[in-house]
């Protein structure tokens, strides 16, 4: 695949923080679409990738392409993270619409969108007014406002409790097979990978590098989440991917913590 057909595009990556190499070298072509799934220790750069697929960092050498350019930071793509990051003095809606004014696009379709997270008759409502599942989709459809293709999502449920957290999972996978966005999701959660991700990647410990690259091939129309999760292939893929989660976060003798 050439650069100009791939969504996200990392080529020979690699990042430090001063002497501290986080990532790379890495090479990755995302086509769009595409839901992958970054997984590894905590450390081994996941955050750090995301960020310079964003680019809200610069590599330290290689290139990133996201749509065949040079990642803007703030423009381009949707961001998630796992703190809401709401605006509290703004109602909910007030937020949606926040972002769509910020992208010079008209408001009307706050409602709409909020809709589209399951979000029906909050959007009065002040952001302290709402649980923190509720914020958490309030912050994905305030990424869903503006029509970037790609969608990148750092742990965005690791702070809500079990149940709220499978809710928003099976949401998320409703809306990125809606509306066709390439999602680029970090977690430490293996089941979480093998849930949402129409792909894989395990990253080993830092300096992060792809210890697996995995397409998750599950029949997934029509099942509900219980009958995925279900499936022999489902336990066979997150016994495979823990393994090599196990694997990949063992630092090698002689390397630096
Ligand atoms: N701004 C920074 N300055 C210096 N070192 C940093 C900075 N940000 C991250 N690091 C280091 O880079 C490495 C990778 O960090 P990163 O946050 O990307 O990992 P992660 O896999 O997302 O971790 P976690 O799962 O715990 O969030 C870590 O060793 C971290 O301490």
């Amino acid at each position: 695949m050439s650069s100009a057909d791939a969504a996200v595009e990392l080529e020979n990556v690699e990042h430090s923080y001063g002497d501290v190499t986080a990532v790379g070298p890495v090479s990755l072509s995302v086509p769009a679409g595409e839901f992958l799934v970054l997984v590894g220790a905590s450390g081994c750069g996941k955050s750090t990738l995301l960020r310079l697929i964003a680019g809200f960092e610069q590599p330290t050498t290689g290139t990133v392409l996201t749509g065949g350019h040079a990642p803007q930071p703030g423009r381009g793509a949707g961001l998630v993270f796992q703190q809401p990051r709401l605006f509290p003095w703004k109602t909910v809606g007030g937020n949606v619409a926040l972002a769509l004014r910020y992208a010079g696009l008209p408001t009307d379709r706050v409602d709409e969108l909020l809709a589209g997270v399951g979000l029906h008759d909050v959007a009065h409502r002040r952001t302290w007014q709402i649980s923190g599942g509720q914020q958490q989709r309030v912050a994905i459809a305030r990424a869903l406002a503006v029509d970037n293709p790609l969608l990148l999502l750092d742990e965005p449920f690791a702070a809500l409790d079990a149940l709220t957290r499978e809710r928003l999972q099976e949401d998320l996978r409703r809306v990125s097979a809606r509306t066709g966005r390439t999602c680029v999701f970090v977690t430490h959660s293996v089941d979480e990978a093998v849930f949402l991700g129409s792909r894989v990647v395990v990253l080993t410990a830092r300096p992060g590098q792809v210890a697996l690259d995995l397409k998750v091939g599950l029949p997934r129309d029509g099942l509900a989440p219980d009958e995925l999760r279900g499936l022999p292939e489902y336990a066979a893929l997150r016994s495979q991917i823990g393994h090599a989660v196990r694997e990949a976060a063992t630092v090698p003798e002689g390397a630096s913590a």
